[in-house]
Parts: structure tokens; C-alpha cells; sequence
């Protein structure tokens, strides 16, 4: 009979708590020296001496900086194609809606293999398997670039009539992205603020509520459900996939107006989902005073990078395991409620934060005049 082991929200089998255990003590180095080979590569790491190791595109000859040779910087890449594989695919095919995001690797022990991490928010097949997306972690451990690479990967993928993003992003760490035509719903209205006044989150509302709407009116014979979106672009009608982002949600705790507009939204959104409406949150703070219970208890993937002992407890339950204390190094659990370690990959490659941004600002700028 198997074992299970309970802890807090999840009940998880013996045999995985002892694989990350044995994981811990017993190094991949001291098993190949021992004469085992099968053990899993550890996740890419970043460091001082090799800063941005797991990079969402493979890097295309023209797409490294001029200074790095091919052997220099043994990147690893999420996607086996280069953007501009991936942007030629988009202006050839027939894209579908899809949600499911590449966001990095993700450690399967127990098949001893090292898997894409994707992270649905549709979850087109199984309603199950998609759902809201929280993404916690104290201040440095890699949020604003996780919602980068997601960013980076769908508008790279998706044209802006076929994505439209909105975003509330109090501290302007997404700045750079600000000015992309995924920022503009179909009115042509920006959706994007730092939702500094109640005034701006009652207007962000509204525009995202109006769109809801427009979404219920415009099909009303029609039962929208995880396959409606899908067969509605199929017939030629591309309602844009809509994905709206609260980052830094700590922010807003001591506002009870903006809060209480805020829970609203997000209930509406999560609502929405067979609607093509989907939502990202992220924080620094687990607590109930800091970000509220109903947006905790429905936000199916739960992202924990780098946390304190009472937030894991408070975002997973007890677990046995801490991950290591490396930017966009952390934890998942996925809407079947397994979790698994993950490293999160940077949109692309760069020395250090401001060199990273710099190429991804010339990224997008091409794009534009493509
Ligand atoms: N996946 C990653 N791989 C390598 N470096 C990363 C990764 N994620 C973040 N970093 C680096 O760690 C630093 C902090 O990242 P980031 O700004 O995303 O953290 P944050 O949690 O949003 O911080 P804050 O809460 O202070 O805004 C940056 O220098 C960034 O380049």
C-alpha cells in the first residue's frame, strides 16, 4: 500500500517526499562517482559567473550580443526554436488560442527527468488543468521576470489582435513593455497602469468589465466553454485571448476601496475564463491581511520563489523541502495539487538586469517596424 504523507492542503506520496530528500543528501557528483548515471541533471542555477543559464528562445546567431562566441555561454533554452522561428510561424499559420505557457523547467524525480515547465491558464483539454496563476516571492526572487518571459512569449506568439494584455503594475517594472500593441484593447484604450489612485483601478475595472460584457452580449445563444474560444476563431471570428496581470498585489492592502474593487475584478475575471479572460497575481506576502482569501483559494497554479518558512506553510502546506535561495528558483503546484521544484528561465540572455532589458526593448522595437 502507498504511503501518504499529509500536509496541510495536499496529501503527497511518501515516495516523492523521499526522492526530494535523498536529492538533498546525496549529490549528483557523489552518485556518478559511485557508478550511477541516471540521476537528473540539477535545475540551471543561476550565479555570479554564469548569470542567465535557462533563457526562453533558443539564441540564433544574430540574436547574441557580438562580444560571446557560440561556446562561450552554454545557455539552455526552454524553446527548441529561435524567436524569429517562432514570429516567421506566426505570420505563416493558423494559430489557435492557447494559454499554455513555457515559463521555464520544472523536476519530475520520480520519471528522473527534467521537463518544460508549462503553465496553462486555459487549460483547453481538461478544465482542470488550467485556472488563475499566483506567483509569490519576496522582494528579488524573480516575479517581475517571470511575468517578462510570459509577456515576452505570448506577444511573440500571439499578433495584438489576438492577445490583448492589461496590466496593473505599481512599481513600473514591466515599463518597457508598456508601449506594445497588445497593451490596447479593441477601442484602442491603454490598459495598463500603475493603479496608484483609486481613480485608476475603478477606470482599469470598468474597461475590463465592459469587455466581459461585450463577451457575454456578443454570443449570447452561445454556451461558452473550454472549447468555444477555439472554434469561434476557427470560424473566423478572432476574439482576443484577454490576460490581465495585478503585480505587487501587497500593495493595495492599506486602500479598502481599491481592495474591494480589486477582489470584485478578480472574481469577474476568474469567471470569465471559457471566455478567453484570464488572470496573473503576483506578491511579496501570503497573508490574508496582504493579499485576500477568495483571490488565494481560486488561484488554481500556485508559484512560490524564494519564501519564508510561514509563507511556504501558508502557499503549500508543510513541506519538507526548501528550494535554494537563487532568483526564479522555487516551487510549483499545479491544479491536481503536485508540486515539484522549478527554474523559472529569463526572456533572453544578458550579464546582468539592465543589459537583459536593453535587448529586450531592441527586441520589441523590431518588431514594431517589422
Ligand atoms: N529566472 C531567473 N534567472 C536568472 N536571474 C533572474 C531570474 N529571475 C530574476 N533574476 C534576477 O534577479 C533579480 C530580481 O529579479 P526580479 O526583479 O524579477 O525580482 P522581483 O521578485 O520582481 O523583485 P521585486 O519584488 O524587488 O520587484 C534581477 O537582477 C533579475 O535579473
Amino acid at each position: 500500500m502507498m504511503s501518504l504523507l499529509h500536509s496541510g492542503h495536499s496529501t503527497r506520496p511518501l515516495f516523492e517526499v523521499a526522492i526530494e530528500q535523498i536529492r538533498a543528501a546525496y549529490s549528483q557528483e557523489t552518485a556518478r562517482q559511485e557508478g550511477i548515471h541516471y540521476w537528473p541533471d540539477p535545475l540551471p542555477t543561476p550565479s555570479h559567473l554564469l548569470p542567465d543559464p535557462l533563457i526562453l528562445f533558443h539564441p540564433g546567431e544574430f540574436d547574441r550580443p557580438a562580444t560571446e562566441s557560440v561556446h562561450q555561454h552554454p545557455y539552455l533554452a526552454v524553446i527548441p526554436m529561435t524567436r524569429r522561428e517562432v514570429l516567421e510561424r506566426r505570420n505563416r499559420e493558423n494559430i489557435k488560442p492557447s494559454m499554455q505557457i513555457p515559463l521555464g523547467l520544472i523536476d519530475n524525480p520520480e520519471h528522473q527527468k527534467q521537463e518544460t515547465l508549462l503553465v496553462d491558464l486555459h487549460g483547453a483539454k481538461d478544465e482542470q488543468a488550467g485556472g488563475p496563476l499566483l506567483i509569490v516571492g519576496a522582494q528579488q526572487s524573480g516575479k517581475a521576470t517571470a511575468l517578462q518571459t510570459m509577456i515576452f512569449w505570448l506577444v511573440s506568439r500571439f499578433f495584438p489582435e489576438q492577445l490583448h494584455c492589461a496590466i496593473i503594475d505599481p512599481f513600473s517594472e514591466l515599463n518597457h513593455l508598456q508601449a506594445l500593441s497588445h497593451m490596447y484593447n479593441r477601442q484602442y484604450e491603454h490598459c495598463w497602469t500603475t493603479g496608484s489612485s483609486d481613480e485608476q483601478i475603478n477606470r482599469f475595472a470598468k474597461l475590463i468589465n465592459t469587455e466581459i460584457q461585450q463577451r457575454r452580449d456578443a454570443f449570447p445563444a452561445q454556451r461558452w466553454n473550454t472549447q468555444t474560444l477555439s472554434q469561434l476563431w476557427t470560424q473566423g471570428h478572432t476574439i482576443p485571448q484577454l490576460l490581465i496581470i495585478i503585480s505587487n498585489f501587497q500593495t493595495f492592502s492599506d486602500r479598502h476601496s481599491a481592495t474591494i474593487v480589486l477582489k470584485r475584478l478578480t472574481q469577474s475575471v476568474i469567471e470569465a475564463r471559457a471566455m478567453g479572460v484570464y488572470l496573473i497575481v503576483t506578491t511579496t506576502e501570503t497573508n490574508t491581511r496582504y493579499l485576500p482569501a477568495e483571490i488565494m483559494n481560486k488561484c488554481s497554479t500556485r508559484i512560490g520563489l524564494r519564501l519564508n518558512e510561514q509563507q511556504r506553510h501558508e502557499l503549500f502546506g508543510r513541506i519538507p523541502f526548501v528550494p535554494e535561495p537563487v532568483p526564479g528558483r522555487g516551487l510549483i503546484q499545479t491544479p491536481d495539487r503536485k508540486l515539484h521544484h522549478i527554474q523559472i528561465a529569463l526572456p533572453l540572455a544578458g550579464k546582468d538586469e539592465n543589459v537583459r532589458e536593453h535587448h529586450l526593448k531592441t527586441e520589441l522595437i523590431d518588431d514594431f517596424h517589422a
